[in-house]
């Protein structure tokens, strides 16, 4: 298979590691800015960093025991400079990174540490704590890129933030690791050449919410990446003096794929750790910020900020993604000259499928634009054929950035067909080519960008005794897009509102926590025995109690 990029995920030629070629390419321009601490690193800072967090990755592989290389890495890190060290270092030593969500509770993480069978899981300082309930219900090496204490009695434990408790012999420091000198660092420029790497070894599993039960862990390959990444800059172009600021969280792939697009292009990613209105507003327009990653609540935030947005001048496009954006949002983008791209993705094709430029949202109303280079979209009917265009069907995508499979190989069966990957998302296109959305994996609930599968919280909520039975479904949020909602059914006399809430704070993230919930004494159901979701929607609209608002 022909691939994009000379040297870099080609399969004719050894592939090279991508931050390496880049380093040894444009050694002194900027890589990254971390807006925390205001450092800055040069791809040869980066690159150093990279390859002592790699030889750090060695040592715990040996530490794992059998004296092989670690096969897959946990990474409970939230967004910040040192996650991509770290990811970067796992491209190296070929390592798996299996991302987690630091928002989610220990009960969520252990039930993907087991499915992925970690060895090791980095944790920062924050989520230490987190990582070593993990690693006593699993075994595993815990490791943490900040001192917390350590067998090697890096550092002390200083007491940041009253984050002072998180002491044990049993977390290995890697704080230094991701440092930028020190003994045995390699200077890139020294190096011969840079590192070999196999681009379709898997590089990344990634979850993702389905609509029924388990979230889906998605390999990708460098090769999916850098395929995606490579299209992303047809779309978007590229400009020497591009800075992209990073304020998604990079444990999602909407937040991961800035970075190794611009590694790949040279160029400046910011790095925010949180979005917040104000702060990002801020940022995007003191630090010359050319591009920035949103989903739509974001962006709604900062339109209506106190003053309104108005972008910096700097500004050529914001991607926006993860989930529909209202055509409200979009005439509002527009009428304040904000360059906005409305993108189609998911993690299975490593981010864009399809992105409009502003050009398109104006002369085509809610259009997500045509499919990027190389990547091929069929619409099908029930029987998998091909309709006509205008005519809506399954959106089934094919191409390079696609995904090889899933973790588990009956997922993947079931998840491709002849023409690619059905989407489960539903749309039609154009005959210019251009695609449309309708509605996206039937069921499941897209809240502030975080994807919430319904049955995962059914699930939570019937665990509790009071609970016979239960029905899940996103309600319309003028914050987050949707609220999730849930309707419940008592199993003996009466419901305890505070106690189910409570039980759903040990098993759910705050996103995936119903905010407005209705007792009722039996489900509506379809004629086939199905949960009726129309009804159910509609009793919670009319009945539902709004039983909280926090989405942490
Ligand atoms: O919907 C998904 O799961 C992927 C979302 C995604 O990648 C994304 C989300 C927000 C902004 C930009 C992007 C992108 O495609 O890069």
């Amino acid at each position: 298979m022909a691939r994009v990029i000379p040297g870099i995920g080609s399969t004719e030629r050894p592939s090279r590691d991508l931050l390496a070629v880049r380093a040894a390419a444009t050694p002194d321009d900027l890589a990254l800015i971390d807006v925390a601490t205001g450092e800055e690193w040069t791809y040869e800072d980066f690159d150093r960093r990279v390859d002592r967090a790699a030889r750090a990755l060695t040592e715990l592989g040996d530490d794992v025991g059998d004296g092989t290389q670690l096969e897959r890495l946990g990474l409970l890190v939230d967004t910040r400079p040192a996650f991509t060290v770290v990811f970067f270092a796992a491209m190296r030593t070929g390592t798996t990174v299996v991302p987690l969500n630091v928002r989610e509770t220990v009960t969520e993480l252990a039930e993907k540490v087991e499915r992925t069978g970690l060895e090791a899981i980095v944790c920062e300082r924050d989520t230490a704590a987190t990582a070593l309930d993990l690693a006593d219900r699993a075994e595993m090496v815990v490791a943490s890129i900040d001192e917390v204490g350590g067998v090697d009695g890096v550092g002390g434990v200083g007491g940041v933030d009253g984050i002072d408790e998180v002491k044990s012999d049993r977390v290995r420091s890697l704080a230094g690791a991701t440092e930028a000198s020190g003994p045995g660092s390699v200077d890139s420029l020294e190096r011969s050449a840079p590192p070999e790497i196999d681009p379709e070894a898997t590089q990344l599993l990634m979850f993702t919410s389905g609509t029924s039960g388990d979230p889906k862990a998605v390999r990708l390959t460098v090769s999916n990446l850098v395929a995606s990444a490579t299209a992303s800059a047809f779309r978007l172009g590229i400009d020497r003096e591009d800075r992209w600021l990073c304020c998604l969280p990079m444990y999602h792939m909407g937040g991961l794929a800035p970075v190794v697009r611009s590694t790949l292009y040279g160029t400046t990613v910011v790095v925010q750790r949180e979005f917040e209105p104000d702060a990002t507003a801020r940022v995007l327009a003191t630090y010359d910020i050319t591009g920035v990653s949103l989903v739509p609540t974001m962006c709604k935030r900062l339109l209506e900020r106190e003053g309104g947005w108005r972008p910096p001048e700097t500004l050529r496009f914001v991607l926006l993604g993860g989930a529909p954006a209202t055509q409200e949002l979009l005439e509002r983008c527009l009428e304040n000259e904000i360059p906005v791209y409305p993108t189609y993705g998911m993690t299975e094709t490593a981010s864009q499928v399809a992105t409009a430029t502003p050009e398109a949202v104006r002369s085509h109303e809610g259009t997500v634009g045509r499919p990027l280079v190389g990547s091929e979209v069929t619409v099908v009917d029930d029987d998998g054929e091909p309709v006509a265009p205008g005519e809506p069907g399954e959106l089934v995508v094919a191409g390079p950035t696609v995904t090889p499979g899933y973790l588990e190989p009956e997922v993947t069966e079931e998840a491709f067909g002849d023409r690619g990957l059905y989407t489960g998302d539903v749309g039609y296109r154009d005959t210019g080519g251009r695609l449309w959305i309708l509605n996206r994996r039937s069921d499941r609930i897209v809240t502030g960008g975080e994807n919430v599968d319904p049955g995962e919280v059914v699930d939570a909520l019937r665990t509790h005794s009071s609970v016979a039975e239960a029905a899940v479904v996103g309600l319309p949020d003028d914050e987050w897009g949707e609220r999730v909602a849930a309707v419940v059914v008592p199993a003996g006399d009466g419901i305890e509102y505070a106690s189910v809430l409570e039980s759903c704070e040990e098993r759910l993230a705050g996103f995936k926590r119903p905010k407005t919930l209705a007792v009722v004494d039996e489900l509506p159901r379809t004629a086939s025995g199905t949960v009726d979701r129309e009804a159910v929607r509609n009793l919670l609209l009319e009945d539902g109690v709004n039983v909280s608002d926090a989405h942490r």
